[in-house]
């Protein structure tokens, strides 16, 4: 672990972090690691073990002591005992695995008998649907902040909060690459939610065209960020690109159904283009800004290996 005092982050390298778990009781089982392997198969098992355990063993502890000061307040407000879920969000650029964390995380997380009901959501539901970005001219603006109905998601973070018994949350569809019409995914009052975008992060500050006094922030318990230099990114994401060029891309449903055709180095161009051009310019101006909110960072490598854990002091 690294102490530099004027730094707000502990930073420990992955040797380090790996110590912080508790292998007595949290060892993993063949089932497990099966479901965890089904998540993403390119994660390791060794990755899990070293990063992943201590964190959810982390979260625990801090769930908990978040447990006992609601019984607490309950108790001095001689009000009945509500059962509120506990919030974390999860951030990114586009591409450095903030799903494949967040997965694995409610994996982790659900087998603790404190909270076990973990649900997961991501911010694209809440992308305003094609025909509103058109309107506005934001096509190519697709996760900047103006591209969102930040009053829907900060209306739904803060319901959940309220422990509201019923939540919904539009849904996206990376396949037609808009909101689904219709579609919503229900929220019922579970122990953790898990919350996963690019703009959890992002405050009003952000948001000068749509002024609000309340952020996501205001309700998330803690927060994650999960960071990586842009070259590995840009791969990252080309690499993506062409797994979906020769799947869901290849689907006639797909609003990238021409992209299949595309020859491996058309591909690469396109891909490459769009990176730079959208989520590039994004990382940089809207997400990478908002790193040092987070109470925690993962810092990746080469072939998505995490190298640091940053944990706010
Ligand atoms: N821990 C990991 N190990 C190996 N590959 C990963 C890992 N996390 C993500 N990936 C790969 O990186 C790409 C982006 O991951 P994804 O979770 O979709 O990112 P995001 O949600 O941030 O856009 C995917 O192709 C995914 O398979
Ligand atoms: C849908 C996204 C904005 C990510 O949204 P998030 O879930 O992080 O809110 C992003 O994956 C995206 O589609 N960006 C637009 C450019 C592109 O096609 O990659």
């Amino acid at each position: 672990m690294t102490l530099d005092n004027d730094s707000p982050y502990l930073v420990f390298s992955r040797q380090a972090w790996s110590e912080l778990r508790d292998t007595v009781h949290q060892p993993l089982t063949e089932a497990e690691l099966a479901r965890l392997r089904g998540i993403n198969d390119k994660v390791s098992p060794a990755e899990v073990r070293d990063i992943y355990l201590p964190l959810s063993r982390l979260l625990n502890l801090y769930i908990k002591a978040k447990q006992r000061r609601s019984k607490v307040l309950d108790q001095f407000l001689r009000k009945e005992p509500r059962h509120l879920p506990y919030i974390i969000s999860l951030a990114g650029s586009v591409a450095v695995g903030k799903s494949t964390t967040a997965r694995i995380m409610a994996a982790l997380l659900a087998r603790w008998p404190q909270h076990p009901k973990v649900a997961l959501v991501t911010t694209d539901g809440f992308l305003y649907p094609n025909s509103e970005l058109e309107a506005r001219g934001l096509m190519h603006k697709k996760g900047f902040p103006e591209s969102y109905d930040i009053r829907r998601l900060v209306q739904f973070v803060s319901d959940i909060k309220s422990g509201k018994p019923r939540v919904t949350a539009p849904v996206y569809s990376h396949l037609s690459y808009d909101v689904i019409p219709g579609a919503e995914e229900v929220v019922e009052q579970p122990d953790i939610v898990i919350i996963e975008g690019l703009n959890v992060l992002q405050s009003g500050m952000d948001y000068p065209h749509e002024p609000h006094r309340v952020f996501v922030s205001d309700f998330v318990d803690f927060s994650i960020f999960v960071d990586a230099e842009p070259s590995l990114l840009k791969t990252w994401y080309v690499e993506r690109f062409l797994k979906l060029r020769d799947g869901a891309f290849s689907d006639p449903d797909s609003y990238f159904h021409h992209y299949a055709q595309l020859s491996q180095a058309e591909a690469v161009a396109t891909a490459s283009r769009i990176w730079q051009e959208i989520n590039y310019q994004n990382l940089k101006q809207n997400i990478l800004p908002t790193k040092d909110r987070a109470e925690l960072i993962l810092t990746k490598g080469q072939a998505h290996g995490i190298e640091q854990v940053w944990l706010k002091k």
